[in-house]
């Protein structure tokens, strides 16, 4: 049975229920020593200066709803139970949060308060007139309204319930459904937060387990680059779920062995197969669910990962192919790591799992897409908007290029100290790996960039000043500024994992041609390296200024709409019978270039993530224990889901097809009515 007491959490059996031996105990403890000494805790004093604000907070939204209510006129009775409450969510509920993060918390109100008037009028009013209240910024519009400040010095992002009830009780739960009837949108979206919150809390086996790994598999995420809802990969909330399903299956794990099997497991995943902590319920009071055999756009969700509170949502439906390629390589590097640690390889350890990715090294292109506002209010939310459209330029350049061209955005903007109003995104670009080399062919993303700026200038409260240029940036171009310190390093990073890897790859490739398997790898490697190396890629820019310079002003005099990307095929002779010096020079550049250690194939526009027993695998070094061999199959099983429960009639699966027929019945079998 799955948990401590006897009770199976999660909808499958757990794949293994083996506890620690004494090196994974070793391996937690040093997992938890580097975790404080990267200082993800914060202090003690932080920790009770948070409560102190939450304690006011509670007293506030109290002391608020009094007021409304007596303004509103109400009888004595309904004066004297007015109420309002505060919960908590996100990582701090979770109890994962670092020093300085924010508390994301939920006020919970009765009927009579609305959200207009009363939580963004009244009690908006109310926190501008409180000294303790700084950096206060209401957006009533976005689609979780939400209300964001700091109260003595702690940034809260403070959303509103506003229930059916007349008086709300001190002990409300509100993970019950019936919370929800007859409450607005924005009601059911932001009890949303709060109820999975509590949900992956009841969902774990061992808490305390689940909060070690969430944290290290947070602050992993973050170093290599794919920490990011809003670029398109995963966030908070997604990283908890599959960090909760992983101590679902492994309810005996200690955080270093949940750990590698996070990995494990996530780069056998065969997305879309949905990760699921519990059954969707189909609930009564029909709000729409993830049912991709019902809802057009649940089809084409990428990375399903599914949120466990009615109504059950994918939590990832950002994801793209190429932002779920980026992570399926992360999640096979971090196997790779987990796999030699174990083994006890030397110069491996959580170091090494935590080197930062090196964005501004990976690859020779980039997209700059600068952005300029009159001041800091205007930028702010200038950023916001234009950051939730930044996708789009991603989805757009693949498409546009039929996929040949792929968009590696870097989560998280840049800016050079000297222009606060300014900053910058960036966008790595490479050509799809594989992909044939055409004669002088060139990629033209003039249009897709003018489409995207068009997209852009549509924001609704844009005003003058907020500016967005477009351009292209080779690696030698990239500003000072994007760089730790401002300093660009003199040299690549030698000697990290990924180096070596790559440094591996090639010396492999170019000393042992001889075995037939040898040759096949070799003229893979050679053909890929090949167009990153000869892919000289040169932006014409007909403009005034007439080239982009490493700090100019913003690329507003620098007409986008001339991006003009073009490959231009080189004589691949000249790799052929180079000197030392040469090849290392090479090295250096494939080692920038190659961050692809497993291919993710993509049919029609879908990926497929690696199977098992699929020649892509071979690089997954399962040795062949009996224990890991079943652990696969284990993990083949939850795939396939154990029931062979027919589809709904109106299943209507259309695109669906390319999804595996184990996908249908697992989602079949997880979709229940509640009765
Ligand atoms: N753009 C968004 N879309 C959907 N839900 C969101 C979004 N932003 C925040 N949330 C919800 O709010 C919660 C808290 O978000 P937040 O950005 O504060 O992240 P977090 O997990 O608390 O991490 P951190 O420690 O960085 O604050 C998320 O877990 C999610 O439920
Ligand atoms: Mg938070
Ligand atoms: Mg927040």
């Amino acid at each position: 049975m799955g948990s401590s007491n006897g009770q199976r959490l999660g909808i499958t059996e757990p794949i293994s229920l083996a506890g620690p031996t004494d090196d994974d105990l070793m391996r937690t403890r040093k997992l938890e020593k580097y975790l404080r000494d990267v200082n993800l805790y914060e202090s003690q004093e932080e920790a009770v200066s948070r409560e102190e604000v939450l304690g006011r907070l509670d007293q506030i939204v109290k002391i608020w709803v009094k007021k409304i209510s007596r303004a509103k006129g109400l009888n004595d009775q309904l004066l004297q139970e007015a109420n309002a409450k505060i919960f908590t969510f996100g990582s701090y509920r979770l109890g994962v949060h670092g020093p300085g993060a924010d508390i994301d918390t939920l006020c919970v109100g009765p009927r009579h308060a609305t959200r207009e008037e009363d939580f963004f009028g009244e009690l908006h009013q109310m926190l501008t007139e409180m000294p303790e209240v700084t950096e206060l910024h209401p957006v009533p519009d976005a689609h979780v309204p939400v209300m964001k400040f700091k109260f003595s010095g702690v940034s809260i992002d403070l959303l509103y319930a506003r229930l059916s009830l007349w008086v709300i009780p001190e002990d409300l739960d509100i993970s019950q459904d019936s919370i929800l009837q007859n409450a607005d949108e924005q009601t059911v979206r932001s009890l949303n937060g709060c109820r999975v919150t509590d949900q992956i809390l009841r969902l774990v086996p061992k808490i305390q387990n689940f909060r070690t790994t969430l944290r290290c598999m947070r602050f992993w995420a973050k170093r290599r680059g794919v920490y990011s809802n809003v670029a398109g990969f995963l966030g908070g909330i997604n990283w908890a779920l599959l960090v909760a399903r992983i101590c679902q299956l492994y309810p005996n794990a200690v955080p270093s062995m949940l750990v590698s099997r996070f990995f494990r497991v996530y780069t056998q995943w065969r997305w879309p197969n949905p990760v699921l902590l519990c059954a969707i319920e189909e609930g009564s009071l029909g709000l729409q669910v993830w049912d991709p055999r019902r809802n057009p756009k649940d089809k084409y969700h990428l990375m399903p990962i599914i949120t466990p509170a009615y109504p059950c949502m994918n939590s990832s439906y950002n994801v793209s192919t190429s932002t779920l390629r980026i992570m399926m390589d992360e999640f096979q590097r971090g196997h790779e790591i987990c796999e030699a640690m174990e083994k006890n390889e030397a110069d491996v350890d959580w170091d090494t799992l935590f080197e930062p990715f090196t964005f501004f090294e990976a690859y020779k292109n980039y997209l700059r897409i600068d952005i300029s506002a009159e001041n800091a209010d205007d930028l702010r939310n200038w950023k916001g908007w234009v950051e939730s459209r930044l996708r789009q330029l991603t989805l757009k350049i693949e498409r546009h290029t039929y996929n040949m061209l792929q968009c590696h955005p870097h989560p998280g903007d840049f800016s050079d100290k000297s222009k606060p109003l300014y900053c910058s995104y960036f966008m790595g670009l490479q050509r799809k790996q594989g992909v044939p080399v055409g004669e002088g062919e060139q990629f033209d993303i003039r249009l897709t960039v003018k489409e995207f700026k068009q997209a852009v200038s549509m924001y609704t409260l844009r005003k003058p000043g907020m500016q967005i240029s477009v351009a292209h940036v080779t690696r030698r171009n990239l500003p000072n500024f994007v760089f730790p310190g401002g300093v660009r390093p003199s040299r690549p990073s030698k000697g990290t994992w990924d180096s070596r890897r790559a440094l591996e790859r090639k010396v492999s490739s170019h000393t042992k041609p001889g075995a037939d398997d040898g040759r096949k790898r070799k003229q893979t490697d050679d053909n890929v390296d090949t167009h990153l190396r000869n892919a000289k890629c040169h932006a014409t820019m007909p403009s005034s200024s007439g080239e982009f310079r490493e700090g100019s002003p913003i690329v507003s005099t620098i007409s986008s709409s001339s991006i003009n990307l073009q490959f231009e095929h080189m004589d691949a002779n000249e790799l052929v019978g180079s000197n030392r010096e040469k090849v290392e020079n090479n090295l250096t550049d494939s080692i920038r270039d190659s961050r692809n250690s497993v291919e993710v194939s993509s049919h029609n526009g879908k990926v497929d993530g690696p199977m098992i027993g699929d020649p892509r695998n071979k690089g997954l070094s399962f040795n062949s224990s009996n224990s890991k061999d079943a652990e696969k199959l284990a993990i083949e099983k939850i795939m396939s889901g154990s029931s062979s429960s027919a589809l709904s009639p109106n299943g209507g699966l259309g695109e669906l097809e390319v999804l595996s027929a184990d996908l249908i019945t697992s989602i079949a079998s997880s979709i229940t009515s509640s009765g």
